[in-house]
């Protein structure tokens, strides 16, 4: 994808490291190894926000789209042991034995990690569909149910 079908702000640049391209915004210093999407069009009715911003937890698997992550090179656990590992950080965090920042930013396999899973606002469009569609079903200060994508096992938190 040329640049210039980017998002603004958004470069495509190539890992050394892994030789993968990835994609950096300029102006943020955010980087992600997924496209990023345009912004969604304002949604046209009452019911929904526009935009929502959520925390989440993501842990990877062997099906995973890309089976690597900050934490671990090669991830090679089942997506059956990365819902086991979901429930798990879910029931500490409900049970109050720890924070959801505490465990995104120790085990969560997204490099929003660093921010205590916290991904930023963002509109529909933006994310794969399953999580925005769990995503945009949250009220503020509620928790996910685990949610599946092509990049693995998520809890989300909305937090606004
Ligand atoms: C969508 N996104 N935002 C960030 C992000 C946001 C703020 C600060 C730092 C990174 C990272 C990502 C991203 O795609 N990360 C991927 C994993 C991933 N896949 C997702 C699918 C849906 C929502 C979040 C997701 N995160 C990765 O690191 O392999």
């Amino acid at each position: 994808m040329a640049n210039e079908e980017l998002p603004k702000g958004w470069e495509k640049r190539l890992s050394r490291s892994t030789g993968q391209h990835y994609y950096l915004n300029i102006y943020t210093k955010e980087s992600q190894w997924d496209v990023p999407n345009k912004p969604a069009q304002p949604c046209d009715n009452g019911d929904s926000p526009e935009e929502v911003q959520c925390s989440h937890i993501l842990v990877k698997h062997a099906e995973s789209r890309r089976p690597s992550s900050w934490r671990e090179q090669n991830i090679t656990r089942s997506k059956e042991e990365a819902l086991d590992l979901v429930k798990s950080y879910r029931e500490q965090i409900v049970t109050g034995k720890t924070t959801f920042s505490e465990i995104a930013s120790k085990y969560s396999d997204c490099s929003s990690a660093k921010r205590g899973g916290d991904l930023g606002p963002f509109g529909r469009g933006a994310m794969q569909k399953p999580f925005e569609q769990a995503a945009f079903a949250l009220k503020v200060g509620e928790l996910s149910s685990p949610v599946h994508t092509d990049s693995g096992v998520h809890i989300i938190e909305r937090t606004a």
